[in-house]
């Protein structure tokens, strides 16, 4: 998990994935399958990737109650991501459930999907939270709070705004993921965003790995703009 970049492939269907990874030919990536591309094609969406050799973060974001949640992650389990997640506002029961779900589902010898909480989403403001989730805390604390409820639950790891991940290592402590959306370049729009950063703000938090969407999926040349992210993210030539 190191230091990734995670593409986020947020297209409408398969057609518009294999357009979009044709002409990365053979290179094997770290992508991203989120809820518009896994509830148009379903696991057949990440055999196929599986088949290519990338890397998933299968990005549900399950919150339900702890027996459904449970259930659903043993079946997710068998679809052999690498990455999977669930919501913390589901509380610590649950992520205890879908970690259960996630043993029960993995196949002897292999290694379960790493597991971690979306804490506050990336386009979330705090004053959004204070005034639409009637959270009263800042929105450190409250991101802060359900790091310390995941790492409780056993989960591995959260997803947060690159602003957090420094903070929450000196308060969870290590191993503990941060993956971080909500990346961008300079020149790049903001769109629904709220808590962004750039690539080289992500790096000096020491985020455990940064997850891109728009600036690739939607620029003119997606493989010229991954290398850049590349150079820029981890300073080698991909
Ligand atoms: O808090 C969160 C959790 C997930 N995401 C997902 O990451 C990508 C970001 O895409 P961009 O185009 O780079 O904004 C997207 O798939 C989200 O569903 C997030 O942004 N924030």
């Amino acid at each position: 998990m190191d230091n990734s970049l995670i593409i986020a492939l947020d297209f409408a269907n398969k057609i518009e994935v294999e357009q979009f990874l044709q002409p990365f030919g053979d290179r094997q990536l770290f992508v991203k399958v989120g809820m518009e591309l896994y509830y148009q094609e379903g696991p057949s969406i990440i055999h196929l990737l599986k088949e290519k050799g990338h890397r998933i973060f299968l990005d549900l974001k399950l919150h339900d109650i702890p027996n459904t949640v449970k259930n659903a992650m043993k079946g997710l389990a068998r679809l052999d991501c690498d990455l999977v997640n669930v919501h913390a506002a589901g509380g610590k029961e649950m992520m205890q459930a879908a970690l259960e779900g996630l043993e029960a589902g993995t196949s002897m010898g292999r290694k379960r999907p790493y597991c971690i909480a979306v804490t506050q989403l990336t386009s979330t403001s705090e004053e959004q939270m204070n005034k639409e989730q009637l959270i009263p805390v800042s929105l450190i604390d409250s991101v802060l709070h359900y790091s310390v409820l995941a790492k409780e639950a056993g989960l591995d790891g959260v997803v947060c705004s690159a602003w957090e991940a420094e903070q929450i290592r000196e308060k969870v402590g290590q191993p503990f993921l941060t993956v971080t959306p909500g990346i961008r370049l300079k020149e790049d729009q903001t769109g629904d965003q709220k808590r962004i950063a750039t690539p080289d703000f992500a790096r000096n938090a020491g985020v455990s790995a940064i997850v891109v969407g728009r600036s690739i999926t939607r620029s003119a040349d997606p493989v010229q703009t991954y290398q850049k992210w590349m150079e820029i993210w981890k300073g080698v030539h991909s």
